[in-house]
């Protein structure tokens, strides 16, 4: 071999979250006809990895983060069999979801857990890595809200995931908040401590429309695992949008397995047609990701600002203030209340 061959860029599987992040920005009401729609479409692109589940993971169905339209289950199931080569993941939040709904969705034919955790919680995961690994599924954990720790902590946390059974940890831009170069430093950290031994994924939000340049830089720095959504639908201003991401991984060289014509078709002609709204990086959804918050949080505060009359974008740069994480929704009508009282004492 000459010594100026450099090597070809290594694979990528993009795992699709439209079924799953977008059940966020649908309020949870996928109807079953539309998850099939939608696997059979990506399945077609040969797109690997499809996550179908309530937009907070199994168990995720209720007062707190919403009601789902459909049993979470029925829906893996019927993912299930209308694909013919893609696997089913499901999401997995423990505290929310429990083992038992983990060996309900394997039983349905789900292959893939992926446990998630705040990004500084990881030892909570340990007990779901296990029982997935011993139902023989792939195991992937994700490290929600990243930015709020920097990259060596964050590499720490990888750490305790893989110790625990993690066959890859995502860097989870919740909030839509890092910025190319802190995406970057996270991805190189988590590399440096658990790429010998597992992969790294990158998840991003467009709240600063930098999910699909910080998806990039991700599988630039060695993440082998990056997350999309047809037509960005997820929390927030969407995710990194799972077309856009196979075009231009396309354009850079860098295989996926994706044909970039069956995604684009995915987008436009399944899931564009029952979208009420796209995601969209308005004053709200900006705020969440200047302000470090919480992706799904979005439809939360638009709900408890027009119960409470007051701006959503207001309600969320308070909550970012204050620091809530995933689990907290209910602190959002707090703040609601708290702007409504100084209103009242101001007026
Ligand atoms: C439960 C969250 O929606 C998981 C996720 O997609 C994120 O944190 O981003
Ligand atoms: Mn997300």
């Amino acid at each position: 071999m000459s010594e100026n061959t450099t090597a070809a860029p290594a694979k990528i599987r993009i795992t699709d979250s439209t079924l799953r992040d977008g059940s966020h920005a649908m309020a949870h009401r996928f109807t079953e006809e539309q998850v099939r729609g939608v696997v059979h479409a990506l399945d077609r692109a040969g797109v690997e990895v499809i996550e179908v589940t309530h937009g907070d993971g199994l168990g995720g169905s209720s007062f707190n983060y919403g009601f789902s339209l459909e049993d979470d289950i029925k829906l893996v199931a019927a993912a299930v069999d209308e694909a013919t080569s893609a696997r089913i993941a499901v999401l997995l939040l423990p505290g929310l979801g429990t083992v038992e709904d983990l060996k309900r969705a394997h039983g349905a034919g789900a292959s893939v857990a992926r446990i998630a955790t705040h990004c500084t919680e990881a030892d909570v995961s340990l007990q779901h890595f296990a029982a997935a690994r011993e139902l023989g599924m792939e195991t992937v954990g994700f490290l929600m809200l990243s930015h709020r720790i920097g990259p060596a902590e964050l590499a720490r946390q990888a750490r305790i995931m893989v110790d625990g059974g993690a066959q890859c940890v995502y860097v989870v831009d919740s909030a839509g908040a890092l910025v190319l170069g802190e995406a970057q430093a996270r991805i190189s950290a988590l590399v440096a401590e658990i790429g010998h031994e597992a992969q790294v994924g990158f998840h991003g939000h467009q709240n600063l429309s930098l999910g699909v340049a910080n998806s990039v830089l991700a599988a630039q720095n060695g993440a082998r695992q990056i997350d999309g959504a047809l037509c960005a639908l997820g929390a927030g201003a969407g995710n990194a949008p799972t077309e856009v991401l196979a075009a231009t991984f396309d354009r850079l060289g860098i295989p996926t397995g994706v044909d970039v014509q069956g995604a684009l078709a995915a987008a436009e002609d399944v899931v564009k047609p029952f979208l009420h709204r796209l995601p969209f990086a308005d004053r709200s959804a900006i705020t969440q990701g200047h302000a470090g918050v919480y992706s799904s949080f979005l439809l939360h505060a638009e709900r408890a600002a027009e119960r409470y009359g007051v701006p959503a974008h207001e309600i969320l740069q308070r909550v970012g203030q204050a620091g809530y994480v995933g689990g907290q929704e209910d602190m959002i009508i707090d703040v609601a209340l708290q702007l409504v009282a100084e209103r009242e004492r101001a007026a």
